[in-house]
């Protein structure tokens, strides 16, 4: 059993550090910090985290305090790269063994970049692709695709005389569980890209309907291709990285080669594929929203499968009596990439990006933990690949296979040092050979046994491949004629495994020749020196001479010897202490394993109880779920309502600023009238008063009255006054509630978008994690019950959110309704008060009309004065008997004055005496007039029967109008 997925850890330089990217501090040890991260110069495959304990990092969110970092925990993996590591560095511990097993083993490969959102791993994977001028020529920053291909495209397998090499490039990206196509001609504006279907065929397995796969036969093509699908790539801005993945993107290289030999042969596929998976955020950390939240949400869940499959893997290899379920069809990514995990199919290597920044704690501990869980996944190489479900692969597989034993036995005779071609003839010859052929000893010495430990392994290979073998060779038998043709890819794979059989076990040749050499040379049995020639003579003296040279250099080889038998022994010994320190290790591992065992069993039966909790969880999530949802709905009737109550506010909003812009209006014309009111007022009071304190004792009555009706009018106004006054504040208060109002309403809406955004987000987030979950019960039933626990808290809480939420919006709506029914009251109120105005408007017109008259009267009366004091007479000249003029006079008096006290607008403007003078004008004249007004015997002093003082100058005016009026009836009857 070996470790299937080779893991390397690439820890980026802090983020905002510059180069070159020097460690923090280092130790005398030689380890060096960066972060929270630290690494040995001394040992690449130790990392230990340093951090806040979870007791502390709970702690600290609750009161936000900063901890001290405690020592948490040392990993080991393949390769630990921290910085300042380069791309060319991670190339070489990652992807260069892969680029060599698919080249040269005809193995197919993967890559791997794993790690948080902002780690590095498009970084490590594409380098500076988009901003590189020249693809061509290298560059210090060119990612481990770039380099790989370039490697790839330039050594062995390049078309040659026996075998043709086709070249075709794929690149696709899994954004939202939605399959884009990056090397399709972009879709027409405003149109998103297609989404391409993924079928699993039965003999194929799982491939993309309808990708675009074009050929490259050239690098400088092919990165070219890549560039332009890598553009096309959906990224966006977040809080973490501004420029961050949405998608797991995919490049694939299939390599097609054919043996020109034998033309009839099966063409080899090999497939060389880098999957730059999104990275994994948390929520909180990134404070994503909408559709960003909703991507973060299916890049998790489709890392999370990833992770249950890489689990199951793991437990299926630790355990290959029983096979686990592998969820491969639980997201694309996995059920694409099914090959690419499959260790007995494929070289894979996992890049597991890292940050060393103390922020990304969590997600460096998750990193390294799914990296562990990867190292977990071991494969046996006698196991034959039993996720494969096809038949016809066989032969793929079986010439992978030979790449594989290709691969070891060139690991083999590398480990062989070849000794160099001499001649057999002389001692020099010899002199050199000794030495060698010692050494030749000592080596097929330690060869033997490993020899005889690999004939084993590989006979073990052997005997699956030559049942593999058999099986195929029956089915061929039985069903296809060609079972004889020497050039069948099964002849030629059966041939080809002979060989290499043949060469595992056949020991080396030129060691078995120098061995046979060597012992004939000891044992002097070679024909050469049994002839008695002066050849051999001469050969026999310079042997002896060379033998005591000879005597001489085997005293130093023994001394030599002896020393590399003490240290031979000290290397026993350590040996010894090695072999029982592992047996001791041994020992342990044993009886961890059957703690292990015991604790699985524990576990099995913690399962099963698990499994009926899982029900019960399951159950309870989905009640969860269904609460959830409804509450889901409540939340969209409630924004609903919320829309439709905004609506309404907003429209008594408006016709309340209508309203109250109309009322700002009349408060204006109000507070204008209201001034020229009081001005009015104010003359009206003086000259009321001036008039007053002319006027006699008669007029005091009315001056009483006028006083009374102008305090009243003052009462009004000052009622009037405080009214607007009181209108204006509570208008006042009424916006500033309206505003409250409002400002409430948005802030609910607000709380209604978090609380309903959060809770979507609680629902995906567990919906993501409840794999995960279950299996975490399997592992540990209490941590699950505190996430259900946790879980129904945050529905309860949840739901408590809502009832208050609810309550909120019924206070408001119950607010509404009142501030609407003070509304109506305000509006009632201020058709009262419109109506007071008005009345107080009449009052005050009758005042205005009051006063003119009361101006017109004393006009009149100064007017009749002024012609008193003139003295002139009236001529008595008209032959009316007196008898019927007094009647006719009277009457129109008392007409008049009827007319006069009673209807007050009947008296013509105080300026103008136009209708008195109009007939006089025409039919008497001036004199004739007066004349004739004299002569009429009329009582100016005396009172009416309603009490209308004449004795006033106004009164004294409309008497002499009415003497006029009556006069020229008089005159008209006179005339008749
Ligand atoms: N080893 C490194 N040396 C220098 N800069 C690096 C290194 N690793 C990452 N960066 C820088 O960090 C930034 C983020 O890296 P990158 O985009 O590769 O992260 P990511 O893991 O792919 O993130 P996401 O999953 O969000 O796409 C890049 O601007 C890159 O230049």
């Amino acid at each position: 059993m070996s470790e299937a997925i080779k893991v390397c850890v690439r820890v980026r330089p802090m983020p905002g550090s510059q180069p070159p990217y020097l460690p923090q501090s280092r130790t005398s040890q030689g380890a060096e910090t960066v972060g929270c991260i630290s690494t040995l110069a001394s040992d690449t495959t130790i990392l230990s985290l340093t951090g806040p304990s979870i007791t502390d990092r709970r702690k600290n969110r609750e009161d936000d305090q900063p901890s001290q970092p405690q020592q948490l925990k040392t990993y080991a993996f393949d390769n630990i790269l921290p910085p300042p590591s380069t791309n060319e560095d991670l190339y070489n511990e990652s992807a260069a063994s892969v680029v060599t097993a698919v080249n040269k083993y005809n193995q197919d490969g993967t890559v791997f970049f794993y790690g948080q959102t902002g780690a590095g791993k498009s970084w490590s994977c594409f380098g500076d692709i988009l901003t590189t001028k020249d693809l061509s020529s290298m560059t210090a920053n060119d990612g481990v695709m770039t380099r790989a291909l370039r490697d790839l495209y330039s050594t062995e397998s390049q078309p040659s005389q026996n075998h043709s090499v086709h070249r075709e490039v794929t690149f696709f990206e899994i954004f939202n569980e939605r399959v884009h196509d990056l090397l399709s001609p972009p879709p027409a504006l405003h149109k998103s890209m297609p989404s391409l279907p993924v079928r699993t065929h039965p003999t194929k397995g799982s491939y993309i309907e309808g990708i675009t796969s074009l050929p490259v036969a050239d690098l400088a093509s092919c990165l070219k291709l890549v560039r332009k699908g890598y553009a096309r790539r959906a990224v966006a801005g977040t809080k973490m990285n501004d420029q961050s993945s949405r998608s797991h993107a995919v490049v694939r290289l299939k390599t097609t080669t054919k043996d020109n030999d034998h033309p009839k042969s099966t063409p080899t596929v090999t497939y060389l594929t880098f999957v730059d998976l999104a990275g994994s955020e948390r929520q909180r950390d990134t404070g994503n929203t909408g559709e960003r939240l909703k991507e973060a949400s299916s890049i998790n869940k489709s890392l999370s499968t990833l992770g249950g499959v890489i689990f199951a893997l793991g437990i299926n290899s630790l355990n290959p009596t029983e096979t686990r379920h592998v969820p491969f069809r639980d997201s694309k990514l996995t059920l694409l990439l099914r090959n690419s995990l499959n260790p007995a199919n494929c070289r894979t290597v996992m890049v597991m990006n890292v940050s060393p920044d103390e922020q990304q704690f969590l997600e460096t501990v998750s990193t390294l933990k799914f990296a562990q869980r990867v190292k977990q996944i071991k494969t046996n190489d006698d196991v034959v690949d039993k996720f494969r479900a096809d038949e016809s692969g066989e032969v793929d597989a079986l010439k992978k296979e030979i790449g594989k034993l290709k691969m070891k036995l060139d690991s083999v005779n590398t480990e062989v040092p070849k000794p160099s071609q001499t001649s057999m003839a002389t001692a020099k010859y010899l002199q050199d050979t000794l030495p060698k052929i010692e050494r030749m000893e000592a080596i097929t010495r330690t060869l033997v046994p490993n020899y005889h430990r690999r004939i084993m392994e590989d006979k073990l290979i052997d005997k699956l491949k030559t049942e593999k073998i058999s099986r195929l060779q029956r089915r061929l038998r039985t069903g296809d004629a060609n079972e004889e043709d020497p050039d069948s890819d099964l002849n030629v794979l059966c041939s080809e495994i002979d060989s290499l059989r043949k060469l595992l076990n056949e020991p080396d040749p030129d060691a078995v020749m120098y061995k046979s050499l060597y012992d004939d040379l000891l044992q002097s049995k070679s024909p050469i020196y049994g002839a008695d020639s002066d050849e051999l003579k001469n050969l026999r003296s310079l042997t002896t001479k060379l033998m005591t040279e000879n005597q001489s250099l085997n005293q130093d080889l023994e001394g030599a010897r002896k020393q590399a038998s003490e240290a031979q022994s000290k290397a026993e010994d350590s040996t010894a202490a090695t072999k029982k320190l592992l047996e001791r290790r041994l020992k342990e591992a044993e009886e961890r394993a059957e703690a292990a065992e015991e604790v699985r069993l524990k576990l099995e039966s913690q399962l099963s109880k698990s499994e009926d909790t899982n029900l019960q969880m399951k159950s309870k999530i989905n009640a969860t779920t269904n609460h959830a949802e409804k509450v889901q709905h409540e939340y969209q009737t409630l924004s609903l309502t919320a829309a439709t109550q905004k609506k309404e506010v907003a429209k008594l909003a408006a016709s309340l600023t209508a309203t109250q812009i109309e009322l700002r209006e009349k408060t204006k014309d109000f507070s204008k009238m209201q001034r020229e009111h009081e001005a009015e007022m104010d003359s009206l009071t003086n000259e009321l008063f001036m008039e007053s304190e002319r006027m006699t004792e008669e007029k005091g009555a009315t001056e009483i009255e006028m006083k009374g009706k102008l305090a009243a009018a003052f009462k009004d106004n000052a009622i009037l006054q405080q009214r607007v006054k009181n209108l204006t504040s509570e208008r006042e208060n009424y916006e500033k509630e309206i505003k409250t109002a409002n400002s409430k309403i948005s802030q609910l809406e607000v709380e209604i978008e978090e609380t309903k955004a959060s809770a979507v987000d609680q629902n995906e987030q567990t919906m993501a994690t409840h794999k995960e979950r279950v299996e975490k019960l399997e592992k540990d039933n209490l941590a699950a019950y505190e996430n259900a626990e946790k879980w129904e808290r945050a529905a309860e809480e949840n739901e408590r959110k809502i009832g208050s939420t609810m309550d909120e919006v019924k206070r408001l709506k119950k607010k509404r309704d009142d501030d609407a029914f003070e509304l109506e009251n305000l509006q009632e109120d201020m058709d009262t008060m419109t109506e007071n105005v008005k009345f107080l408007q009449l009052q005050n017109e009758e005042l205005q009309a009051y006063n003119v008259r009361l101006e017109e009267l004393n006009n009149l009366d100064n007017d009749n004065r002024e012609e008193r004091e003139d003295g002139s007479e009236v001529d008595g000249e008209l032959c009316l008997t007196e008898e019927r003029a007094k009647q006719i006079l009277e009457e129109a008096v008392s007409a008049a004055e009827h007319d006069a006290f009673n209807e007050s607008a009947f008296l013509p403007p105080a300026d103008s005496n136009e209708g008195v003078h109009d007939v006089f004008d025409e039919e008497l004249d001036e004199e004739e007039e007066e004349m004739f007004f004299e002569s009429q015997p009329v009582d100016l002093s005396r009172d009416d029967e309603n009490g209308i003082p004449f004795s006033t100058p106004q009164t004294t005016a409309k008497v002499k109008a009415i003497k006029r009026s009556s006069s020229r009836k008089v005159f008209a009857l006179h005339n008749e």
